[in-house]
């Protein structure tokens, strides 16, 4: 099966391994294969750019025919089927509906070799902050954990501060319009997804990150650090209220805060400066999926005496049985 995969000198090749697995870039279906001195390593995926400068030591991208593994453990020999789970960091979350939990924990921690604990979340995300109860299943027991996403780093408490790497896209999708020179505005931060990523482009853009939860700051802030970027200033503090102190500064204002973000419209309007595009998250009935959230924004944009233009309206994921999760991006003149 041809497949990208990273070619590497043979003596150096487990650091570099084992930098994949961490970032779920290895295909571990396929077999890794030795082609004269080097060692090739098979990807699920091209990788981004920022996830190529995580690679240690000297390597190459290269294309191989690689055969399928002979023995490769798969949740269906231990399950029958394929639950859904998702993995942050070490960390696997399972729904608390899930039918035996237990065994469903324990076939995810043979086959995925990286997973040190497994949790159930107990309800969904809610209150202000955006967080989640969970229960341990299996492994250690433990919420926190360092995630690994396009090349950077996050320490995240599940309980204590909101994160999902299903926006991982989504992020690089923004992360593709915001160009050097830049002021970014992420009002609703979080341990800083958004933020980093984007700061970490370009020395040259800066990046405001706002989040009203102590605990998300204090992650975020250790993630500034961990990811070396010193172009974040990371603000404790409601959206509303520090908008007054950026006002006309922002070229990108991201609002990832789905259920509640038009009552920060008209904040976010007061952030923009002259063609400045809002990133504006809604989850919306999928009968009305733009056309009400547009109205709110065209409302907002009026009251500050300003007009739209809208460049984008995209689904991101499905939420629930007839909402989705959508953005809409519009340009402030
Ligand atoms: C859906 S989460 C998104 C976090 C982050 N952008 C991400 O993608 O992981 C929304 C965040 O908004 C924060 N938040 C809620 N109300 C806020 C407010 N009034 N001002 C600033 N942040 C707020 C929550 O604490 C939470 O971290």
């Amino acid at each position: 099966m041809k497949r990208i995969c990273i070619r590497v000198l043979r003596k150096k090749g487990e650091p570099v391994r084992r930098a994949l697995l961490e970032m779920d870039l290895l295909d571990n279906s396929l077999r890794i294969c030795t082609d004269g001195e080097s060692l090739c390593l098979p990807l699920v995926r091209e990788p981004h750019e920022n996830e190529l400068w995580e690679i240690p030591g000297e390597f190459e991208l290269s294309g191989y025919d690689f055969e399928p593994q002979k023995e490769q453990l798969k949740l269906e020999d231990f399950l029958g089927r394929v639950p859904h789970f998702e993995v942050i960091g070490d960390i696997a979350l399972i729904e608390d509906d899930v039918p035996e939990p237990e065994k469903v924990a324990e076939a995810i921690m043979k086959v995925k070799n990286n997973v040190r604990t497994v949790l159930a979340a107990l309800g969904p995300v809610e209150g202000e902050f955006r967080t989640r109860r969970f229960r341990k299943i299996a492994g250690e027991d433990k919420t926190s954990t360092i995630h690994r996403e396009y090349g950077c780093r996050y320490y995240i408490d599940l309980e204590k501060a909101y994160f999902t790497p299903r926006l991982a896209t989504e992020r690089s999708r923004i992360l593709a319009q915001v160009r050097e020179g830049q002021t970014v505005v992420d009002m609703f931060a979080g341990v800083g997804p958004y933020s980093i990523m984007i700061a970490k482009k370009s020395p040259d853009i800066r990046v405001i990150a706002v989040d009203k939860n102590p605990d998300a700051v204090e992650f975020l802030r250790r993630n500034i650090e961990l990811n070396s970027v010193s172009n974040v200033e990371a603000i404790e503090g409601d959206a509303n209220r520090e908008a007054e102190r950026f006002s006309g500064l922002a070229d990108h204002v991201i609002m990832n805060l789905p259920h509640n973000a038009h009552e920060f419209l008209d904040a976010a309007m007061r952030l923009c400066a002259p063609e400045a595009i809002i990133h504006y998250y809604g989850i919306t009935p999928e009968d009305d999926l733009f056309g009400s959230s547009l109205e709110l924004i065209g409302q907002a944009a009026g009251r500050a005496g300003r007009i739209i233009e809208v460049s984008d309206t995209r689904i991101v994921r499905s939420y629930a049985p007839h909402q989705l999760n959508v953005c809409i991006e519009v340009k402030v003149i």
